[in-house]
């Protein structure tokens, strides 16, 4: 079972995984908040960074890893947010990866899955996987007669989120990693533990960064790389900004721990927003001008087959932004057509897109060095 410490801190038991949702365990919830040619000519075009694929009906998807079939013994039914009528797809972690011998406990409660079992709470509110902490919808791709993978029908676009200083770790499985590195997940809003349950299954350490004192220790930085997540972007950055922690994220960064921001992640990264909402500002840690919602609203989400310069990855695009401009030590990895999708400048790596939400662990093996 879990422990807490005085500070609120939250200890797993070696072996056991710590689940929270993103909107915290019974914690305070925070104030509501209100919410150019893709590579140019300088930019060497990576050589298997082309194009992208979308589903469609003429190319169904093929059966995915991990799908869930609802009300199985075992998996739990979907959600009421997610209308209860399909399985979850693309959420689950192939048990190869460390998914099957792990146990969670959600809201202090712990269960331990079977051998190809994802973590699972027994209650409503504890599921692990959670899209509607991005404010991802459940649809229907019009004409294609099929659902978006991993998109869940979501009440509220700002769920997520506490005030409250904490660290979650979660302790890797050691069977994957010789020597797991800790990951901090900005845990402010959007799809934190999506990617803490990707990272978990590869072996690492995940702590939830919520303040500063997450962040930096006397030492230096607590983390050996970092996430951000997506959702909104402008929310972030005024979290950020109202827990005194966009300047010490923005000074880690710049300081070389390895960084991946995905879609709202790379909004924040970026020099410059074409599109801000308003007073939103940026870390200004990539060189590039990125434009928010560039492929369109919610219900344009879509899951795309890309060729990265990483290699081929299966995403989920969602109210995902487009990289417009790219500075010279920004090497281009992904591209959606002539869009410019991810980028990589150092140790910083952007993406428009959500490997989390397929299960494609390609982005996170990247940041962990075993890849
Ligand atoms: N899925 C996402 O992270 C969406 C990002 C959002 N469009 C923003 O500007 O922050």
């Amino acid at each position: 079972m879990h422990q807490l410490d005085a500070d609120g801190t939250a200890t797993a038991a070696p072996g056991l995984a710590l689940g929270t949702t993103s909107e915290g365990t019974g914690h305070t919830a925070p104030p509501r908040l209100g919410a150019q040619t893709p590579g140019s000519p300088e930019q060497p075009a990576p050589s298997r960074a082309s194009g992208g694929h979308t589903r469609s009906a003429a190319n169904p998807a093929p059966p995915r890893l991990g799908a869930q079939t609802p009300g199985s013994p075992g998996h739990p039914a979907p959600s009421r947010a997610s209308g209860g009528r399909r399985p979850r797809l693309g959420g689950g972690l192939p048990s190869s990866q460390g998914g099957g011998d792990r146990a969670a406990a959600i809201d202090g409660e712990i269960v331990a899955p079977g051998p190809d079992e994802r973590p699972q709470s027994r209650t409503a509110k504890g599921k692990i996987w959670d899209p509607a902490s991005l404010g991802i919808e459940h649809r229907t791709t019009a004409g294609t007669g099929r659902e978006h993978p991993g998109l869940a029908r979501s009440a509220s676009h700002e769920t997520a989120s506490t005030g409250f200083v904490a660290e979650l770790l979660l302790s890797g499985n050691s069977k994957s990693a010789t020597k797991a590195r800790t990951v901090g997940v900005l845990a402010l809003q959007g799809g934190v533990r999506e990617h803490a349950e990707l990272l978990f299954g590869l072996g690492a350490r995940v702590t939830y960064v919520r303040t500063a004192k997450d962040l930096v220790g006397p030492d230096g930085p607590r983390v050996d790389a970092l996430v951000l997540p997506g959702g909104e972007s402008s929310t972030i950055d005024r979290l950020l900004r109202i827990f005194d922690l966009f300047e010490p994220l923005r000074a880690t960064i710049a300081s070389g721990v390895p960084t991946l921001g995905t879609c709202a992640g790379l909004v924040l990264l970026a020099k410059t927003v074409l599109d801000p909402a308003p007073g939103q500002q940026s870390l200004g840690l990539l060189d590039i001008d990125v434009r928010r919602n560039a492929f369109g609203s919610q219900v344009d989400s879509a899951e795309v087959d890309l060729d990265t310069a990483d290699g081929p990855a299966t995403v989920a695009f969602i109210r995902a932004p487009r990289v417009d401009r790219v500075g010279p030590s920004v090497q281009v990895i992904a591209r959606r057509g002539e869009a410019t999708v991810g980028v990589r400048q150092g140790n910083i790596t952007g993406i428009a897109f959500h490997p989390e939400l397929t299960g494609t662990t390609l982005f996170h093996r990247n940041l962990l060095g075993i890849a």
